[in-house]
């Protein structure tokens, strides 16, 4: 593991890997499929994302005093475990329609009630979902607020859907609400409005 190709290359997490489902193999299939129009886009995603924007965030928002040797080894949190453990999804994003599906299957480390998910990882992932919605639409957001209605537990390891939209922007404010249904759509686990604040570029984050 020492000399795996992690270390060497960044590797896109949002593509299948063993540990994947049936379910997430099929939906991810379907969703590539209407990539092919180029209505609908895969979001690639790293541990560490060194984007233009990213490099923006930290010129621009980011005091240099939050920068040392332990923060050096930040790593987006959704992509810090072991390959099934943790948050496995994949990120489609139809921009003419401002929405992004999100396909999710959360590990045996996410764990709230036994069986079923933490309420705070569903939260992580709904936040991951909404925020990326808000992002592509305003650019540089951070959450200013999550108000989520759970619904019904899921269960651990099985697959569910996210599907995010963006309802409204008012200045620097962008509206998101996003559902989380089964996979057969019968099943809706949560209901969740957000509200994302494009940063002031005039403010630094302290
Ligand atoms: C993140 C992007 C970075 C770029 C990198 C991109 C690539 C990376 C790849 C993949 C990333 C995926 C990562 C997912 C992560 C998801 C995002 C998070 O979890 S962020 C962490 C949790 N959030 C916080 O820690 C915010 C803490 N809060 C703040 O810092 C401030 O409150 C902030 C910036 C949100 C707003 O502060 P102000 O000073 O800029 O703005 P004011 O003037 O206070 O508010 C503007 C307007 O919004 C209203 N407002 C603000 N907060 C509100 C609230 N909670 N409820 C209702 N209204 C609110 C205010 O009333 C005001 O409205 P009126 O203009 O007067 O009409």
């Amino acid at each position: 593991r020492l000399f795996s190709s992690e270390k060497l290359t960044q590797r896109d997490h949002s593509l299948p890997n063993p540990s994947w489902s049936k379910d997430l193999r099929l939906l991810f299939d379907q969703f590539m499929k209407k990539c092919e129009d180029s209505s609908w886009k895969r979001l690639p995603s790293y541990k560490c994302e060194s984007s233009q924007r990213v490099q923006d965030f930290k010129t621009h928002f980011l005091d240099p005093k939050f920068m040392n040797e332990q923060t050096v080894h930040g790593q987006l949190f959704t992509r810090s475990f072991e390959d099934g453990l943790g948050f496995e999804y994949a990120m489609f994003c139809n921009d003419a329609e401002k929405r992004i599906v999100c396909l999710f299957q959360g590990g045996p480390y996410l764990q709230g009630v036994p069986g079923f998910l933490h309420g705070g990882a569903i939260a992580t992932i709904i936040d991951a979902t909404t925020g990326m919605t808000a992002l592509l639409a305003g650019g540089i957001v951070m959450t200013a607020n999550l108000n989520i209605n759970f619904k019904r537990p899921i269960p651990l390891c099985s697959t569910v859907v996210l599907n995010s939209q963006l309802d409204k922007v008012e200045g620097r404010k962008f509206f998101v609400s996003c559902n989380i249904h089964s996979v057969d759509g019968k099943t809706l686990y949560s209901e969740t409005t957000g509200l994302f604040i494009k940063l002031d570029p005039d403010k630094r984050l302290k």
